[in-house]
């Protein structure tokens, strides 16, 4: 098995992510049927369909949450068995779900550094507070996320805020693609165009997303491509300048296919 490091320099050849005939079943039940797909670089790709079309199970098998029984799954050109969650963030890919995973009582620089913090040379386990803070400080700035103070316990920031340090986290380290579940779906209006100009800003920044969103108007919005899930099976592929709200709609239902 081969691992890359989540920063090293993609030369661009390859799509970032591709699927070949991938099947996931759950007992009797067909979650996944020959799912072929391909991600770009820095391409932000939505993945709609209705309830129980095979989302999530798409999304965890991407982030080596769950292991698919069939097929092959491609990171720049090279295949891999992704065996788990660690196993995806070593090849670049991070996800950012619903419920975000944030320690609420903990602050800002914390949260982006829990579980892999920086600790001072020489100083076994001692924590390396100045400089997680200055790369704390660095990153958010560079992709444009603005905070009140490092050291405000996440739980006192807007939902909007929440979900921006949720997202620079799964992107701090390298990561190439950040699979995110519904990133919106508890946001007001504001706080959601907010979080839209930040998964802009990552595809503009070379990372590439792949969103599940049950929102038409947003996917219509912020993504370059539309896959469709029906029944386990990807039905349709799309650019999103090519279809309407509405053909998705029916794409995702199958109303045109009258199935
Ligand atoms: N752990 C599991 N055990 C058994 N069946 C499962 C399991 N996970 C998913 N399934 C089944 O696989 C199919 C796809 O489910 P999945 O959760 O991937 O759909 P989804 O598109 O994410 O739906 P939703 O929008 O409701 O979250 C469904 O029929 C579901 O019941």
């Amino acid at each position: 098995m081969t691992t890359e490091a989540a920063t090293s320099v993609s030369t661009g050849k390859h799509p970032l992510l591709e699927m070949r005939d991938v099947g996931k079943h759950f007992g009797g039940v067909t979650a996944l049927d020959h799912i072929q797909l391909t991600i770009g670089h820095g391409e932000v790709v939505a993945l709609v369909g209705d309830n129980g079309a095979g989302k999530s199970t798409l999304s965890k098998v991407i982030a080596g949450v769950l292991q698919p029984d069939d097929g092959e799954l491609l990171v720049n050109g090279t295949a891999h068995r992704i065996t788990g969650p660690s196993h995806a963030r070593s090849l670049g890919i991070e996800v950012v779900y619903q419920d975000l995973a944030l320690a609420p009582n903990l602050d800002i620089t914390t949260n982006l550094f829990l579980g892999r913090e920086i600790v001072r040379r020489g100083l076994l386990g001692w924590l390396n507070g100045r400089r997680m803070r200055s790369e704390a400080k660095e990153h958010l700035a560079a992709l444009d996320v603005n905070v009140p103070s490092l050291s405000t316990p996440v739980e006192r920031l807007s939902g909007g805020q929440r979900q921006a340090i949720a997202i620079s986290r799964a992107t701090y380290g390298g990561h190439r693609l950040i699979v995110m579940d519904e990133p919106t779906a508890a946001l007001g209006v504001r706080e959601t165009a907010k979080v839209e100009e930040l998964i802009m800003r990552l595809a503009q920044r070379g990372i590439s997303v792949l969103l599940v969103s049950h929102n038409m108007a947003q996917v219509k919005r912020i993504t370059d491509r539309v896959l469709v899930l029906r029944r386990g099976r990807l039905v349709a592929e799309r650019r999103t300048a090519d279809v309407t709200a509405e053909d998705l709609v029916s794409l995702i239902t199958g109303a045109r296919e009258g199935d």
